[in-house]
């Protein structure tokens, strides 16, 4: 299999309050093709930040990120367009990541515009990736905030997955969905793993949920991967004591 994501000696620190907060301490870390990754930590631990970074959303203040063999660390911001035909990110908070005053269809199809496809074609193609991901056609025409979360969310799914990128980065996407519906999102991600042939990085606190969808899994502690590995080794078999006190915390 090939590699389709490396990240390098990645570091970043951001100021708070005045202070200097390492957020990414020397990261380095590979992803094959097709593999679904799982990243782990507590609060604050750096996930999100890796995320910002491979979607070039944050530049590290050293390392390299490379995608599909290429280096992608320094981006502009007109590459960064078409980077992200290959490499699509869903976040937590499914109702901001729409702008409010565009209808859902609007911003679906926006990606495959900005691709030169046709108004009519991209229609046509958000009708089935709408089916697909379990929400009405005539959804289409509502705004944001005029559906559920849950319904959010898989319009959400649907516009990061309309331009068939590479790569899709799922950043707590369930967190902030009720049980039932984050069970629902989780099959619907499931389903897509199974029909598209994607990679998929999926960051979660939610061990068990991490140990449900992922191949493999990275544990992050204070901005370093502290521990990875197959689920299996990791989750069932951790070596470092940081992911034994995270796995207890789960199981309590
Ligand atoms: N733009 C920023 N400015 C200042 N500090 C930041 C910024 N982004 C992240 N941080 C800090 O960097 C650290 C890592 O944050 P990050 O969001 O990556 O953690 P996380 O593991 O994703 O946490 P959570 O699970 O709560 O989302 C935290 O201490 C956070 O406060």
């Amino acid at each position: 299999m090939n590699t389709i994501l490396e990240l390098k000696d990645i570091s970043k620190t951001f100021t708070k309050k005045n202070t200097l907060h390492k957020a990414l301490d020397d990261v380095s870390f590979t992803m094959k093709e097709g593999e679904c990754l799982g990243i782990v930590g507590e609060s604050g631990s750096g996930k999100s930040t890796v995320a910002k970074i491979i979607t070039c959303l944050e530049r590290p203040d050293n390392g390299s990120i490379y995608f599909k063999g290429k280096d992608i660390t320094g981006l502009t911001r007109k590459e960064r367009k078409k980077l992200y035909k290959n490499m699509q990110l869903i976040f937590q908070m499914p109702v901001d990541s729409f702008n409010p005053r565009i209808k859902l269809g609007s911003s679906i199809i926006e990606g495959m515009l900005n691709q030169g496809i046709s108004k009519s074609d991209a229609k046509l193609r958000m009708y089935g990736f709408l089916d697909l991901v379990g929400i009405p056609r005539e959804y289409a025409l509502k705004y944001p905030h005029e559906v559920s979360g849950g319904e959010c969310q898989r319009a959400a799914i649907a516009r990061a997955i309309m331009t068939s990128p590479d790569l899709l980065i799922c950043d707590e996407v369930t967190s902030a969905l009720d049980v039932t519906v984050q069970k629902q999102i989780i099959e619907l991600l499931d389903k897509l793993k199974k029909e598209q042939s994607m990679s998929y990085l999926f960051i979660s606190h939610d061990i068990a949920l991490v140990q449900q969808f992922c191949d493999r899994v990275l544990v992050m502690y204070q901005g370093q991967i502290v521990e990875e590995g197959t689920v299996d080794q990791v989750i069932m078999n951790p070596k470092e004591e940081y992911t034994k006190k995270l796995i207890d915390a789960v199981l309590l």
